[in-house]
């Protein structure tokens, strides 16, 4: 039977990627329900193409304009709760969260709660509520399977093995635009420069993040929730290559690891055909071709946003909701051009060290958390603009 999947973000980068692995199997996966912001070209041929029973933009205007412009009818929705509406179709049974940012928790949470089987990209929802969604998860019996390729990576490694036999997993890191550049070149970074991944073609957001090593931090929380692990067993290790996309060390000291060439397409089809494995079209890892991979210790001074997703995520409580809220911030103006890259750190530190952590927060503290954070995160950069 075909899996009939419901898809938040499809206009983004992981979205895109995500049809082009349905146009691939078009007798295993079924295009049931779309959700976008606000890029209206993409959305028209995504309709023309794979025919969505409903589809969801930000706003009624972009909605209505796709509506006018695609050949067959389609039933519209708008907004926040389009969102919810998308991730929630009955006639759906796996949801691709691969919306950017903190808006992806609410719609995926609901999703899980109306048992669909998840595809996670958004690694924003398990950061800023990873507890609350676990839990639901496991009451309503759904599967969280990672798109985020280091996870990816490692749950390929845990395949038929016992997870109590883990004694740590390491995530590898490229390390981004600036992993050789020393601190004062750091400091005087474009917004150019941050959004020129080195190995991977991604959304500007999760670039940014890349750039500073937030990303990487971001995804030490993500693997923390999704793997059960404590955090002294979760390592970050610079590969500059991206070959190696994560390892698991077992208690015998055997390391098993994923390699391939930096295609999200692979993690993408792996989280869609699990527990099966499907044919692809990508290209071959040429290791011949390829001589040697390297590693090396990650640089916490020159990144010391990895460091503080560290600390937020052991102290726990709602600072991971604040470093994710401020974070987002912060590399929104950055964006825009309204700050030095050197902000992005300062502005998320500030917020952490003034937050007063709510320990085993419902869901409405997460909302005040991440309210409270967005507005420290723009009094500090007001005060230094
Ligand atoms: N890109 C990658 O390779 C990887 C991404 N991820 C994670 O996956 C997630 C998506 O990343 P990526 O695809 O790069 O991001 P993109 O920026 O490329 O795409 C984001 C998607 O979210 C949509 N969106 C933005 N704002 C809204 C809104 N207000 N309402 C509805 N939809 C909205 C965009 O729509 P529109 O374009 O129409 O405005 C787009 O479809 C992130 O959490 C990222 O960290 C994880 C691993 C790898
Ligand atoms: C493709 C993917 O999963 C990204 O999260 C990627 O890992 C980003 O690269 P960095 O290793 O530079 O953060
Ligand atoms: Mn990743």
């Amino acid at each position: 039977m075909k899996k009939r999947l419901a898809v938040l973000g499809s206009t983004g980068s992981i979205g895109i990627n995500t049809l082009e692995v349905v146009r691939q199997h078009p007798d295993q996966f079924e295009v049931i329900a779309l959700a976008a912001g606000g890029n209206v070209e993409e959305l028209v041929k995504q309709v023309e193409e794979f025919k969505p029973k409903l589809i969801s933009m930000s706003s009624k205007d972009a909605v209505e304009e796709v509506k006018l412009r695609v050949s067959d009818p389609v039933r519209t929705t708008y907004g926040e709760e389009g969102l919810t509406e998308v991730a929630t179709h009955p006639d759906a049974t796996y949801l691709v969260s691969a919306l950017v940012g903190s808006r992806g928790l609410v719609p995926t949470l609901a999703a899980i709660q109306a048992g669909k089987t998840i595809g996670l990209a958004n690694k924003e929802t398990l950061v800023m509520g990873g507890a609350i969604v676990m839990e639901e998860a496991k009451k309503a019996g759904v599967d969280i399977l990672p798109i985020d390729s280091e996870h990816s990576a490692i749950h390929q490694c845990l395949h038929r093995e016992n997870p109590s036999q883990v004694r740590r997993i390491i995530l590898t890191a490229s390390g981004g635009p600036f992993r050789d550049w020393p601190r004062e070149k750091i400091e005087d970074a474009t917004r150019e420069e941050a959004l020129n991944h080195p190995n991977w073609s991604m959304g500007a957001k999760i670039s940014v993040d890349s750039a500073s090593m937030m990303n990487k931090g971001l995804e030490v929380i993500e693997a923390h929730w999704l793997f059960g692990l404590s955090y002294d067993q979760i390592d970050v290790l610079i590969h500059p290559e991206s070959i190696i996309h994560s390892l698991v060390e077992f208690v015998d000291g055997a390391l098993l690891a994923e390699l391939g060439t930096p295609d999200m397409k692979v993690p993408i089809q792996y989280a869609l055909s699990n527990p099966e494995r499907l044919p692809l079209r990508t290209d071959p890892l040429d290791l011949v071709k390829l001589g040697a991979l390297h590693f090396r210790e990650p640089d916490l001074k020159r990144f010391p946003c990895l460091q503080m997703a560290y600390d937020a995520g052991q102290a726990g409580g709602t600072l991971p909701t604040v470093l994710n809220g401020a974070n987002e911030v912060a590399v929104e103006r950055f964006l825009q051009g309204g700050s030095p890259f050197p902000m992005i750190e300062e502005v998320v530190g500030e917020a952490l060290s003034r937050h007063k952590v709510v320990r085993d927060p419902n869901l409405e503290e997460l909302f005040e958390a991440d309210r409270w954070a967005r507005e420290t995160a723009r009094q500090c950069l007001k005060k230094t603009s």
